[in-house]
């Protein structure tokens, strides 16, 4: 397979106007199967606009989006975290997985779950979770429905180390079975050893796109 058949989303001058407000300019990307591409910049960059016009949740008003999986094959994590306060953690990840038309196992969920760190508040309603429970169960959420290509707004939000440390574990994980996965951070010197791709964008524009290896940050770039 050549490096273009493997492309799975492909940006083309990519804009965006809020109002008469320009927020996002001039993006050309090609995500391919097994990449994990960490979105950098500083705040109100665009960052969020950005993932959410890959991820096909937000119209462009410029250039061209072409996503060559099917939206099925998609899953995304913004801000909030969209679980249904009133089904249980169990329920939730049951309901979501049949939403992908997935059957599945009671031993798939459980091991979700486990990972999750979540065994024990299984039958608890995701409603009373605290921040970093409802995190760690729509990541598990994002993970169970196997994607081809995943994209996470500020994935460590809430988390504490050992639950970043087994997010760092599932994206290793997904990436290694040819998962493509773009990943805003803000936290870029403990996430940039995890990526192979680099997107930094500031003031609107695209500052960089390529290689993580040879990414050099400057300050402008990240604050
Ligand atoms: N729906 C919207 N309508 C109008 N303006 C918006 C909308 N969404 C975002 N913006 C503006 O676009 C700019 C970029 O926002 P965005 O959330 O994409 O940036 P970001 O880099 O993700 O920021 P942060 O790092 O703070 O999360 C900001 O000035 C924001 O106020």
């Amino acid at each position: 397979m050549s490096g273009e058949d493997q492309v799975l989303l492909a940006l083309r001058g990519v804009g965006k106007l809020y109002g008469r407000k320009l927020v996002v300019k001039g993006v050309n990307l090609d995500v391919r199967a097994g990449e994990v591409w960490l979105v950098v910049g500083p705040n109100g960059a665009g960052k969020s606009t950005l993932l959410g016009i890959m991820a096909g949740l937000v119209r462009p008003t410029a250039g061209s989006r072409e996503l060559r999986v099917e939206q099925e094959k998609l899953a995304y994590l913004g801000h909030q975290t969209f679980l249904y306060p009133r089904l249980t953690a169990r329920e939730n990840l049951v309901f979501w997985a049949r939403m992908y038309g997935h059957k599945p196992q009671a031993a798939q969920i459980d091991a979700a779950l486990e990972r999750a760190g979540l065994a024990a508040a299984a039958e608890e309603q995701a409603g009373r979770f605290s921040r970093g429970m409802a995190q760690r169960l729509s990541l598990a959420r994002v993970f169970l429905v196997e994607p081809s290509l995943i994209f996470l707004d500020e994935p460590g939000t809430g988390l504490d180390a050992r639950s970043m440390q087994t997010l760092r574990h599932e994206i290793a994980a997904a990436r290694d079975r040819g998962v493509a996965l773009v990943w805003v951070s803000h936290q870029v010197s403990a996430d940039l050893p995890l990526a192979d791709h680099v997107l930094a964008i500031g003031e609107s524009r695209m500052r960089y796109a390529g290689l993580a290896s040879d990414f050099e940050p400057t300050e402008s770039m990240l604050c």
